[in-house]
């Protein structure tokens, strides 16, 4: 798997990196999807240097001028509930890909184990398209290999992006020994460790909750 940690270089990523995790700035629902929203689009811009582009020609009022446009087929696939801040900030990018939604959820079968259930698909066809997955937070990386397993039975894209906003280096070190090697991971920021329950320490807490408020356990 190719890694791109965006927080590498200093920029105004962390800017809204420091605003995510802040427990105080991040009782701010709408703050918090937004600042969401945005680090999506700053993962988008630099993901998009790696797409393919064919050349166009533009007419300006004042004479033609030689541009360039994307020529990947994109199919954003997002993983509910808090992928969707994260997916508004990619479409705001991308804007004709195609949208599919997955829900993974972790079920929790004791305080500190659970399964991850995936229940809800709809999605276009992926054979040779540019498969962005969008999830805000790899922490054990088990609900990214679930949909990517479900996603895979759908089609067989042509390239895989997972895009992330912080994960945790063990849900990384898990990721790369399952998914191809071709796989591309861009995120934002990454964290040392998990704790006991499988969140990110020191992450920013629950990104869902956060976001939509808080769910009642299952
Ligand atoms: O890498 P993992 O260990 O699989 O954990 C990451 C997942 O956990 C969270 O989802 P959650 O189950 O809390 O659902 P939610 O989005 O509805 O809050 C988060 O949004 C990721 O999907
Ligand atoms: O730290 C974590 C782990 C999983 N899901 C979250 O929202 N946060
Ligand atoms: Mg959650």
């Amino acid at each position: 798997m190719y890694i791109h940690q965006l927080s590498e270089k200093h920029s105004v990523l962390h800017h809204f990196l420091s605003e995510i995790r802040d427990q105080s700035i991040q009782k701010d629902r709408m703050r918090f999807r937004r600042n969401i929203e945005r680090i999506g689009e700053i993962l988008t811009y630099e993901m998009s240097m790696s797409f393919s582009f064919s050349d166009k020609e533009t007419i300006t009022p004042l004479g033609k001028k030689g541009c360039v446009e994307i020529s990947n087929k994109i199919v954003v696939c997002s993983i509910l509930r808090a992928g969707l801040p994260l997916h508004q900030g990619i479409i705001n990018y991308l804007d004709g890909a195609d949208c599919s939604f997955i829900s993974a959820y972790r079920c929790h079968t004791s305080e500190t184990d659970f399964e991850i259930h995936v229940e809800y698909l709809a999605s276009q066809d992926l054979d040779n398209k540019t498969l962005i997955l969008a999830d805000p937070m790899l922490a054990t990386g088990q609900s990214i290999l679930a949909t990517f397993d479900a996603l895979t039975k759908v089609g067989l894209p042509k390239e895989v992006h997972i895009l992330s906003v912080i994960g945790a280096r063990p849900g990384i070190a898990f990721l790369q020994k399952k998914l191809p090697k071709e796989t591309h991971l861009w995120i934002g920021d990454i964290d040392a460790k998990l704790n006991e329950k499988g969140y990110i320490i020191p992450g920013l807490g629950d990104a869902g909750d956060l976001a939509f408020g808080e769910k009642l356990q299952k």
